[in-house]
């Protein structure tokens, strides 16, 4: 294996997207592996890749549609051998890889809630009526106008600091980000930021979790990841990913959910909304750890049921 080891004349080169966000989550990787190997920093190689989705600003994600808008070049990329793995946001990927690639090492997840962020209201109860509340995610634009339909919902996209600015233009007055983001950006003392809790807005499916992609039939990159990876996050992350492949989810349909360990249990909560908020459905159980995908699978289907065709349609 020591022979094997990635050296600074032939480093391992670790891809992602260029926001300051994906290049966090990139070092963070770099820093995990550098220090499971004891090896320097510059044995492993950070690459920039500029995606479909970081080139279209102009127009709401939910209306560009196609899958992996925010990964084809990367893994593009991964498959032509131009990096070794890449370092991707678990909630913005899709449940199925393309041929030749897996998806199977995580890093220990970060909180998974949401944040409230505003510059003049405290908490989402606070909100007086008619307020715009700014985001550009569908199911927490369900979620808020499931529980205020009184709040007006404006499109709100961009990298994490772009959406502070618009706080700042007063293009709204508050939004949500996920914490994981503000954490690993060192931001959230600098942002008035509060956590919401799960039962008043249940995170995306994966939220705050980094999973590393690599080609299937390199091993060597497979044991170069083993010490970094983090199994309770999997275990988690079977489950609410068995969930939204049983719903047919993508980014483009609100589905919640989130998945945790305690007592040797796996415990899950999932939903589903229409986009206007006007109905939320949602189901919870609990399982031996190891059944999680089970479980996952079987109450995405119970809600597939349950909702019926059009569900999702506004
Ligand atoms: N869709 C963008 C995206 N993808 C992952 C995160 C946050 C970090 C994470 O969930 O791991 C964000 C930004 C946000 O929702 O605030």
């Amino acid at each position: 294996m020591t022979r094997d080891l990635p050296t600074p004349a032939q480093p391992l080169r670790i891809g992602t997207r260029g926001s300051p966000l994906a290049l966090a989550q990139a070092n963070e990787t770099r820093a995990l592996l550098a220090r499971a190997w004891d090896l320097p920093f510059e044995a492993f190689e950070v690459v920039i890749i500029r995606t479909t989705g970081d080139k279209v600003i102009d127009r709401p994600l939910s209306q560009i549609g196609g899958k992996g808008l925010f990964t084809k070049e990367i893994e593009d990329a991964l498959l032509d051998g131009g990096i070794d793995i890449a370092v991707h946001s678990m909630k913005d990927m899709p449940v199925a890889q393309p041929e030749g690639l897996v998806l199977d090492g995580y890093l220990e997840r970060e909180d998974p809630r949401d944040a409230f962020v505003s510059l003049q209201h405290g908490a989402i109860p606070d909100l007086p009526a008619g307020t715009t509340v700014g985001t550009s995610s569908l199911r927490r634009r369900a979620q808020i106008l499931a529980r205020r339909p009184d709040l007006e919902v404006v499109e709100f996209r961009g990298n994490v600091q772009t959406r502070l600015k618009k706080l700042e233009d007063r293009v709204a007055e508050a939004t949500f980000l996920a914490m994981a983001g503000l954490n690993r950006l060192g931001m959230i003392g600098e942002v008035p930021a509060t956590a919401i809790g799960e039962d008043e807005m249940l995170p995306a499916i994966a939220q705050g979790a980094i999973g590393i992609e690599r080609r299937g039939a390199d091993a060597r990159v497979a044991a170069l990841l083993e010490p970094i990876h983090h199994e309770a996050t999997a275990q988690r992350l079977a489950c609410e990913r068995a969930f939204l492949a049983a719903l047919d989810g993508s980014c483009q349909t609100p589905i919640a959910g989130l998945a945790e360990l305690s007592g040797g249990r796996l415990r899950f909560r999932g939903e589903i909304l229409r986009p206007d908020g006007s109905e939320v459905l949602a189901e919870a159980g609990d399982c031996a750890i190891a059944d999680g995908a089970d479980l996952g699978r079987e109450l995405g289907a119970a809600l597939r049921r349950i909702a019926g065709p059009g569900f999702f349609t506004l």
